[in-house]
């Protein structure tokens, strides 16, 4: 019988397997030394790995009994942190397998905060001597200042333990003494020094706070949420309701059930930095705001949470998709606020959904999962429709507000004038609204100035020199920028083609544009730009909310981050500068998308007493998106979609992976993607379409080729791409990136 892991191999030690979080083929053996107790499944451990040492996870499976022991190197150390669940493992190898990715490079986004794994640091402060508590049991001479600082010690500072030090600033503030004196008291032995261990503090949400009274077909919702979490099994609920249905009212009823029950509670949101309403929201319900986890945490406040996490001691989470991978030992349900929302997949690394992720990691947990959407995806649709999924729906808005009332401006019939972006009709119902009081909102997603610039006198235009994009004129920072790669250059003076003086001319509208005609047109009315470069981060974004709200803006122009889930009681119009945008270069889901977007944005009007009123600008309005969003047949338009895609087994009805081919070497590129071309796999349902360039043929100055499979939904494309990728050696100076599902098609 072969050994199995745990059990000492004859000839010596145990061994264990150790995943790394680095991007190799699987775990390493390693073995455990005499003086080390053998670690357990998921255990943190300190290895060697070529001359240094690294931190990587006690990992399931059996370790290789045939590797002699002279190849074999020990484990240095055992981390003192709660080792990772089985679940969480199982997570990583699951994604892992899902996106064709090395397992180390899936664990690696579970290991984001490195120094977690550290003990807390000890800080250094002071606490009562046996003597400095004999003074206060007995009496004893001591001045009146230092009697301060001993009764502060036990009485205001001690919390139920006299014995806790504290730093020696809290000390002294709390005694109104000057440090000093604390240290003429330890020399006389009356206070001693001692560490403090850091465990940061979450605040606990009060479950007995109630929210506000659920009308009645919201109160039929939160209960059938509140059941499926009381389960504590493993189900997906899609949670549909207009805009201002008070869908998260509802939705926070399943995460105070999840607290209610003991388990840790994760909400994923879009985009966490512009989420001040949302958190306000929580913290109403609560008490308390929720943890937060984010790109932008500083390093200090990751390790806290990566540990308040790992510990228990974190119960209610808000977080960007990267918070699927934290080490929650007992989560209770997931939810995906805005499910439709593409920013849920991560385009670098491992590519991944993290909508989809969270389905399987709830499953994995035994735990409940709630998507939320007004506008759901065609998948998940289709999953509500086969009765994968359970579905629940909130069809009209709280408080009696009505949907906005959409209606299109034919660009053909009622043009802007020359060299402007706003339509007549449009520009009058700005007015109106303004007039009447209330605020008005100016949508275009686009950022900057213009799109493009132009010679007027050689036709010249201003490309990227690393990315095959037009460069974006940004006025404000009097510069042309690439939204791929960044570069940046000043606008020149002059053609840089055919020297042309004055000539460069910019070309379509950005934000920027549209900001500037608003501020000629309506000079008195109080602008406020909201676009990422504008606004940029959490703070920034949470004034703007607040300025809006305190009715100091009478007008809004923004792209698509004004788009998402604000409530704005006064703001009644919402413009859409040009609502065919979204439609060009048409991949599978442009008109979904466009469709969502759209619909997102003019669900913003009219959210309290007064009436919406939405208006498209559109050079195409007989297009079936602007009869769907003039209609509101939001479902007509998504069963009318699921109609062309089904037959050419288009997803959802059939399942796409795309191969991301690139390198700095065209040639080279070329050749590996034609290679893979010529051994592109066949048979019956899998159909690849490829090699090609990809319409970002260079990005960062790499050249990108793409091959797409599609497979029937019946077939596993996992081990057709693993197979596929194994018959062409790839040279280093090449990458072949792997995207199952692809959302992006650039
Ligand atoms: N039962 C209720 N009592 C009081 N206020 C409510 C209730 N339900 C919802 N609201 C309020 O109505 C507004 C809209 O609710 P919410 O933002 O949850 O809607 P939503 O469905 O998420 O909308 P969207 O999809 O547009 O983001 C919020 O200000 C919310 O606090
Ligand atoms: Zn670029």
């Amino acid at each position: 019988m072969p050994p199995t892991a745990g059990e000492a191999l004859p000839q010596g030690r145990p061994r264990r397997r150790v995943l790394l979080p680095l991007p190799l083929a699987g775990a390493y053996d390693y073995r455990v030394p005499e003086d080390l107790d053998p670690p357990e499944l998921g255990a943190f451990v300190q290895v060697p790995l070529g001359g240094r040492e690294t931190i990587g996870v006690v990992w399931d499976g059996d370790a290789d009994p045939n590797l002699p022991e002279r190849r074999l190197k020990n484990i240095t150390a055992v981390l003192d942190v709660p080792p990772m669940t089985a679940t969480l493992r199982k997570f990583v190898d699951w994604v892992a397998a899902y996106t064709v990715s090395p397992p180390g490079a899936v664990l690696r986004m579970a290991m984001s905060s490195p120094s977690a794994l550290e003990p807390p640091a000890a800080k250094a402060g002071w606490r009562l001597s046996a003597a400095g508590r004999a003074v206060l049991a007995r009496g004893g001479k001591v001045t009146p200042t230092r009697m301060r600082v001993l009764e502060a010690l036990e009485g205001e500072l001690s919390q139920g333990d006299a014995n806790e030090a504290h730093l020696a600033t809290t000390i002294a503030s709390a005694a109104g003494v000057s440090s000093g004196v604390l240290r003429g008291m330890a020399e006389a032995g009356l206070l001693e020094p001692a560490l403090i261990a850091r465990a940061a503090e979450f605040p606990v949400p009060d479950l007995r706070k109630q929210g506000p009274a659920l009308a009645e077909d919201q109160q039929v919702a939160g209960a059938a949420l509140r059941q499926a979490v009381a389960t504590r099994g493993f189900g997906v609920t899609l949670l549909q309701g207009v805009t201002g249905s008070g869908k998260t009212e509802v939705y926070l009823e399943a995460v105070a059930e999840c607290l209610a029950q003991g388990r840790q509670a994760l909400v994923l949101l879009p985009e966490i930095a512009l989420s001040a309403q949302w958190l306000e929201r929580f913290e109403a319900r609560f008490g308390c705001p929720p943890a937060l986890w984010h790109s932008e945490l500083g390093s200090r406040r990751r390790r806290d949470t990566w540990r308040g996490v790992a510990e228990g001691r974190v119960q209610a989470l808000v977080g960007a998709r990267s918070a699927l991978f934290l080490p929650f030992p007992d989560l209770g349900l997931v939810v995906v606020d805005e499910e439709h929302e593409t920013s849920f997949k991560q385009e670098e690394g491992v590519i991944y959904s993290a909508r989809d992720m969270a389905v399987v990691r709830a499953r994995l947990n035994e735990a409940a999962c709630v998507l939320v959407s007004a506008t759901p995806s065609l998948e998940t649709l289709n999953n509500a429709e086969t009765g994968r999924y359970a579905s629940l729906n909130l069809p009209v808005r709280h408080g009696g507000a009505t949907l906005p009332k959409v209606s299109t401006i034919d660009q053909r019939v009622t043009p802007p004038e020359r060299g402007r972006f706003l339509s007549p009709p449009l520009v009058q119902a700005v007015r109106d609204a303004i007039g009447r009081g209330e605020q008005a909102m100016l949508f275009l997603n686009r950022r900057g100035y213009a799109p493009l610039t132009l010679c007027r006198t050689c036709g010249h235009r201003m490309r990227c020199p690393n990315c095959t994009a037009w460069l974006v004129e940004h006025r404000i920072q009097r510069r042309l920028q690439c939204h791929h790669c960044g570069h940046a250059e000043p606008i020149p003076p002059t053609c840089p083609e055919c020297g042309a003086e004055g000539s460069l001319t910019p070309l379509g509208p950005g934000v920027e544009r549209v900001q500037e005609e608003a501020s000629e047109l309506f000079p008195d009315v109080r602008r406020l730009v909201m676009a990422s470069d504008t606004l940029p981060g959490p703070a920034a974004a949470a004034e703007a909310a607040r300025a809006i709200q305190a009715r100091e803006v009478d007008l809004i122009i923004g792209t698509q981050i004004v788009a998402k889930g604000w409530h704005f009681p006064h703001l009644t119009l919402v413009g859409v500068v040009d609502a065919d945008l979204g439609l060009a270069g048409g991949d599978l889901r442009a008109a979904e998308r466009t469709v969502q977007l759209l619909h997102q944005v003019a669900g913003r009007a009219g959210r309290a007493e007064a009436p919406g009123q939405v208006m498209l600008q559109s050079w195409n309005p007989e297009h079936p998106v602007m009869q769907a969003l003039i209609s509101g047949d939001l479902e007509g338009f998504m069963a009318a979609e699921a109609d062309q895609r089904r037959p050419g087994h288009w997803p959802p009805f059939g399942r796409l992976a795309a191969l991301i081919v690139s390198g700095e070497d065209e040639r080279e590129t070329d050749a590996i993607a034609r290679d893979l071309g010529l051994e592109a796999p066949g048979g019956e349902g899998v159909e690849v379409l490829g090699p090609a360039p990809a319409p970002l043929a260079l990005l960062r100055g790499r050249h990108r080729r793409r091959l797409l499979i599609k497979v029937r939904r019946d077939v596993a494309v996992q081990p057709i791409l693993r197979e596929w990728l194994s018959r062409v050696r790839v040279p280093a100076s090449v990458k072949v990136q792997v995207d199952v599902d692809p959302v992006s098609f650039l």
